[in-house]
């Protein structure tokens, strides 16, 4: 018998399900009204969006592809013609190539589709089909205003839009999650301004994953949004206290013991921060003893080293409610409501584990891994809200928006162009200890993903040639785990960078790192009001010499093998011409 694999039998229920199936996903692209025609190089025909994560809709009903992320597609001639640019030599920039203005990426024109108004007279299909129409008009007006090549690729898929609606409908604050790296190219000003300004509700901006960036840098990114927008709280926060800047987790044996008892590490510098910011917004309208509380017992176990569950929380996940006639009512029946908001990847999920000190919603690598939101109650009167990963419309270009984990790297269809972004802004070739393929002396990106595939052995199963796509979607993920680490710059730091080291706001950023060093004066002046609480976690931090406090959190960013081939210690924040040697 042959060994291919064995015809199923197909019955007639079977079929009359994938009918179904073909009806509804039919349907659905129906309802998908931006089946735009391509301006460019006269090419008309063929579907201009790419569906990403989409799945089979093989067993009908469920309507798998609600969800999927859609960006328009490139088309096949761009493609190539990428990837050619990518056999050029590299054109090394200056370090000064790493600052960026936000704002420059943000048109006011752009905006983001924001929900129409709706009446509770209108019937739920109705308010929909308005939805819809609002919605094929914002397309259509950008689509009018710019060519696409300018635009990033942007959400367009009226379904993810919704959840954010539903979210900003329903919270009382805004956390607004950001990753250091790309900080002000994740913040739309657009969103900013129609929460501060048309909703009157208050913006939280957490500045996550600060551990990838020097303190300096962190520093300078916080004073940089400071002064653009004076209405926001900033946090600057990790979900990874006490990871070691040179790559290591110092206290190993401490991390196993957490992860037999299923727990993950309360980020409980930053969640103190949060803490404090929503005190400031809500005084005494709600209580939030009880979330003070439950920072103190984390801190507790953790200082103790003792393993009893704290408080977890209920997860409710609401599923069909995008549509809803939903009315906003402050502090509703006494509980405070934090929306979670932010680009894919940002680290949504893995900040509200971090504030929960326990896995509750699921974290990924891979960009829009949370499909729809879910709330989560944090104690018995404070509410999370976990919003799909957006991406907002801007100007940044596409190979950023792979670095800054816009949509999945496995989904890309030319990943060469990204690679010459990295390479012509760190020294790769040495931070990977690569050697030329050909041994000539000028390198392109692509010389620089063959030197990586002939060090891991990549190689084509077919033709054993080197496998240049696989070394580029290496090189990709290790970038977007920050193993091969590019921070952008707020304009002027690199003339100010001394000003920045010596900065008091550097003490601060360490603490949150759970570095055990810092004096308890430089925490407290973080913030003018100094809380009491505050002081007390920078009391038991200088008491117990932080020791406690260096373990990981069960995310396996930085397992990988590919980790002995990266000199991180030497290179880890470095750009071209900075402090490489
Ligand atoms: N280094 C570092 N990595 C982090 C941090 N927070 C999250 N990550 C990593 O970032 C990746 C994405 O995290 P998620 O929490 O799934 O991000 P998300 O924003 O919910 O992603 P979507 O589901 O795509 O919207 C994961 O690999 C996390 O381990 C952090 O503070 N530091």
């Amino acid at each position: 018998m042959p060994q291919g694999r064995r015809k199923v039998p197909f019955s007639g229920k079977a079929k009359k399900e994938q009918l179904k199936a073909k009806r509804q996903s039919k349907q659905g692209s129906r309802n998908t009204p931006f089946l735009l025609k391509k301006h460019d190089e006269g090419e008309t025909s063929g579907v201009d969006v790419e569906k990403i994560n989409f799945q089979s809709t093989r067993d009908g009903g469920s309507r798998p592809n609600r969800y999927a992320l859609q960006f328009f597609k490139e088309s096949q001639q761009e493609v190539l013609r990428q990837k050619e640019i990518a056999r050029h030599s590299l054109e090394l920039k200056e370090e000064k190539d790493l600052e960026i203005d936000g704002s420059e990426y943000f048109d006011k024109a752009l905006d983001f589709p924001k929900r129409p108004p709706w009446e509770y007279g209108l019937e739920k299909n109705q308010l929909e089909a308005q939805e819809h129409r609002y919605f094929t008009e914002y397309i259509k007006n950008i689509q009018e205003k710019y060519d696409w090549k300018e635009l990033s690729l942007f959400e367009l898929n009226l379904e993810t839009w919704r959840q954010l609606w539903r979210v900003l409908e329903m919270s009382d604050i805004v956390l607004f999650i950001v990753d250091i790296r790309f900080a002000a190219l994740m913040f739309p000003p657009s969103l900013y301004e129609y929460v501060t300004g048309i909703l009157k509700k208050d913006f939280i901006l957490v500045i996550n994953k600060i551990d990838l960036a020097p303190p300096s840098l962190v520093v300078a990114w916080k004073h940089y949004f400071k002064e653009k927008y004076p209405n926001l709280h900033i946090i600057m926060f990790t979900t990874l206290p006490g990871y070691n800047l040179h790559g290591k987790q110092s206290n190993v044996a401490g991390l196993q013991v957490r992860r037999r008892k299923g727990r993950i590490r309360m980020a409980a510098e930053g969640a103190q921060q949060i803490l404090e910011a929503c005190k400031k917004i809500v005084a005494s309208q709600v209580d939030l003893t009880s979330w003070s509380n439950k920072i103190k017992e984390e801190m507790n176990i953790e200082y103790n080293d003792q393993s009893e569950d704290v408080d977890i929380g209920e997860i409710v996940h609401t599923k069909n409610v995008d549509t809803e006639f939903f009315q906003y009512e402050k502090f509703n029946k006494g509980i405070l409501t934090i929306g979670c908001l932010g680009q894919p990847n940002v680290g949504k999920s893995s900040v509200m584990n971090a504030l929960m000190g326990k896995k509750v919603v699921s974290v990924s690598k891979t960009p829009g891994h949370t499909k729809h939101f879910q709330t989560i109650f944090l104690t018995s009167n404070v509410r999370l809200c976990d919003c799909p990963g957006l991406v907002f419309p801007s100007k940044v270009t596409k190979p950023l928006q792979v670095l800054m984990g816009s949509f999945p790297i496995a989904q890309l269809r030319q990943p060469f162009t990204t690679v010459k972004y990295i390479a012509e802004r760190l020294d790769l070739v040495s931070i990977l200890r690569i050697e030329h393929p050909t041994n000539d002396d000028t390198w392109s990106a692509m010389d620089v993903c063959d030197g990586w595939a002939k060090k891991k052995g990549f190689y084509t199963a077919k033709a054993a040639r080197l496998d240049s796509y696989r070394a580029a979607n290496s090189l990709l993920r290790m970038a977007l785990d920050g193993k091969i680490c590019l921070c952008l710059r707020p304009v002027g730091y690199s003339d100010k960078q001394d000003f920045w080291k010596q900065h008091p706001d550097v003490k601060v950023v360490e603490w949150i790192l759970a570095k055990s060093d810092v004096e308890t004066e430089e925490c407290t002046a973080y913030d003018s009001d100094s809380s009491e609480e505050l002081q007390k976690i920078c009391d038991i931090k200088q008491q117990e010499g932080g020791e406690s406090n260096k373990s990981q959190d069960e995310t396996d960013t930085y397992s990988d093998e590919d980790d002995e081939d990266i000199r991180l210690t030497t290179n880890k924040f470095a750009a071209l011409g900075a402090d490489l040697n």
